[in-house]
């Protein structure tokens, strides 16, 4: 039974919510605007309704310090006292603020807005990460192409931000000393609810590396036969320029150049997708109709409406990162990509999907609930489906692989790796992008060494390298948009961790998956379409929002309550054999030298 006090928060909390809900609605309209239509106008625009609303957060941060809620039993009003209490950004005072927020809207106005000039057509100077850049480092098989937009990208992102980078570290981190916190670092773990979640990430990565070393190593050998040894060396880190894609963050796209079993069939289904015609829109109406047939929702009509699915034709000042909206009015909800047709990006539509689902699912929830149960649980929630999608089963089930394909063992294995050079070599870069932030935020890494220390982290952990000597003239971190878009990166490496754990026990739900004989119905081979077992026990997840600590939910989800590492290994068993055997049968060197590139401080 609430006390007198409780009951008076509890009506104070209800007002805020509400009110919280109005305001960020019209704050993502804003953002919304800005993001779909790049002008110091708009930027300006978004920057004055977030600076208003900031100004009442802090307005009624001192009215919550009013309560005792510290001393409340009721571990809700406790629970979102404490959370709105931390303002994050908006405890800045309003110039600092504002400041704030145009550093980060300047960065990723560079960054969305790049462009360089082509390898072979050096008159085309019009040429933007997405699509052309993009499709030049998955599609080119010419080292030398690959090095030009290689280079030309990280100089006209990356080193054209680097003046304003020390300004956003110095404004977050005063943001987080205001939210009592040390540094920025402190304030993004906190989210995790976990003291020793830092710790727990490291041995989780201790407990995967052995199964990245085996991928690093079979890849780099299939790279050395495709380019040669000078190019390739044995032993040393992989160019980071040849993987298919320009952080080298996933190696799906040169899929073509390492499968185990070239003869198999392919699971790159990017050429049925054109041959059958497939438009951005109807990637997406596929994508929700998986969710649909698990008993999760579909898109309400506004989404096709306002969503933006493809870049448009006549200009080039939008944010093209794919990015998933939530209004907070209960029914708004969009997605900006600018799409084009291929398998990567329909995993993709299904990543920003899953996160329309959980917004859908906790709406109901106080606005201060309305988030994931921590943001790696937001990040896995498309991929999960994703899982399924591409599985040689289903991609026949839904026409885009032969029906009478042959489906043995080394199709499976090329199916695994194909998973493989998307999920495992993913790990270590998601790392890294944290690993060296928290040390910036915590002064580790200073200004005059951002550069060389990034390549340092790059190499120990990743085994890449770079196509050409760097220096600290370059800013090669601000290449890649998370960096210039202040948006925390540890949340993708729970997310590739603990979607193998909700994968896996939806697949025991839809009694495609047994715990106590795990190679009885493979892993890999799951796919949980049309299981409402499935959907209703994602669906039991999603609702809780962050109502409840992230332990709680996954143990609601898998009948424990830890990020475990165990499920994603099961999921890999038979390609961590055959990498181990392959790469003893030729001799190769598991891990990497010292880079030979140098970093001129
Ligand atoms: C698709 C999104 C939007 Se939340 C994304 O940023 N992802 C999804 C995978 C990892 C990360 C990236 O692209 O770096
Ligand atoms: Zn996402």
């Amino acid at each position: 039974q609430d006390t007198d006090a409780e009951v008076e928060a509890r009506e104070y909390l209800n007002y805020l919510n509400k009110e919280m809900d109005r305001r960020t609605n019209l704050n993502m309209l804003a953002a919304w605007n800005y993001a779909s239509n790049i002008s110091e106008e708009n930027l300006a625009k978004q920057i004055a309704v977030e600076a208003e609303n900031a100004r009442f957060q802090k307005e009624q941060w001192r009215e919550m310090m009013k309560y005792p809620w510290q001393s409340y039993k009721n571990d809700d009003i406790k629970r979102q006292f404490s959370m709105f209490a931390i303002l994050g950004s908006a405890a800045l005072p309003d110039e600092k603020f504002i400041e704030y927020q145009k550093t980060l809207g300047d960065m990723e106005s560079i960054y969305s807005q790049a462009k360089v000039c082509g390898f072979k057509n050096k008159t085309n100077c019009d040429m933007h990460l997405e699509p052309e850049i993009t499709a030049r480092m998955a599609q080119s098989r010419d080292p030398e192409e690959l090095k030009h937009y290689w280079v030309e990208w990280h100089k006209a992102s990356g080193a054209k931000v680097k003046h304003l980078y020390p300004k956003y570290v110095e404004l977050a981190n005063e943001a987080a000393v205001m939210n009592n916190f040390t540094d920025t670092a402190e304030y993004w773990l906190w989210s995790y609810e976990d003291p020793h979640f830092q710790e727990e990430i490291a041995h989780l990565w201790q407990q995967l590396k052995p199964l990245y070393l085996q991928i690093h190593a079979y890849v780099r050998r299939k790279l050395r036969e495709k380019y040669g040894e000078n190019i390739v060396p044995r032993k040393r880190p992989i160019p980071a320029h040849l993987l298919g894609n320009m952080w080298a963050q996933q190696w799906n796209l040169i899929y073509d150049l390492t499968t185990p079993f070239p003869g198999k069939s392919s699971v790159d289904v990017t050429p049925q997708m054109l041959h059958q015609g497939y438009t951005p829109r109807k990637m997406f109406r596929l994508a929700e109709e998986f969710f649909t047939s698990m008993n999760l929702s579909a898109m309400p009509e506004t989404f096709w409406e306002y969503s933006i699915l493809e870049k448009p034709k006549d200009r080039n000042n939008i944010v093209c990162h794919a990015s998933a909206w939530d209004f907070y009015d209960g029914k708004d909800y969009r997605i900006k990509q600018c799409t084009t047709v291929s398998a990567d990006e329909l995993s993709t539509a299904h990543h920003e999907m899953g996160h329309i689902e959980y917004f859908q699912q906790y709406r109901d929830q106080p606005h201060i609930y309305k988030n994931g149960a921590n943001s790696g649980f937001h990040e896995a929630v498309g991929d999960v489906i994703a899982l399924s999608v591409q599985t040689p089963k289903h991609l026949r089930k839904i026409g885009l692989m032969e029906p009478n394909t042959v489906i043995d063992p080394e199709a499976e294995l090329n199916h695994l790796f194909h998973v493989g050079l998307e999920k495992i070599v993913f790990l270590p870069f998601a790392y890294t992008m944290d690993l060296w932030r928290w040390d910036v935020f915590r002064g580790q890494i200073t200004k005059d060494h951002y550069n060389c220390a990034w390549w340092k982290l790059r190499t120990d952990i990743q085994g890449v390298e770079p196509p050409v000597d760097r220096s600290e003239d370059s800013f090669d971190p601000g290449a890649k948009y998370h960096i210039v878009a202040g948006v925390e990166y540890l949340r993708y490496f729970v997310s590739f961790v603990i979607q193998f754990q909700f994968h896996q026990a939806m697949c025991e739900a839809a009694g495609q998956f047994d715990r106590r004989n795990p190679m009885s119905k493979p892993l890999h081979e799951c796919d949980v379409y049309q299981s409402k077992e499935a959907g209703n026990l994602l669906g039991s997840m999603l609702r809780l929002g962050s109502s409840v600590p992230w332990q709680k939910a996954m143990e609601i989800m898998t009948g424990q309550g830890k990020m475990d590492a165990s499920a994603l290994l099961q999921y890999f068993s038979p390609l961590q054999q055959y990498l181990e055997r392959e790469n003893k049968r030729t001799g190769e060197y598991i891990g990497w030298t010292a880079s030979e590139r140098k970093c001129v401080q």
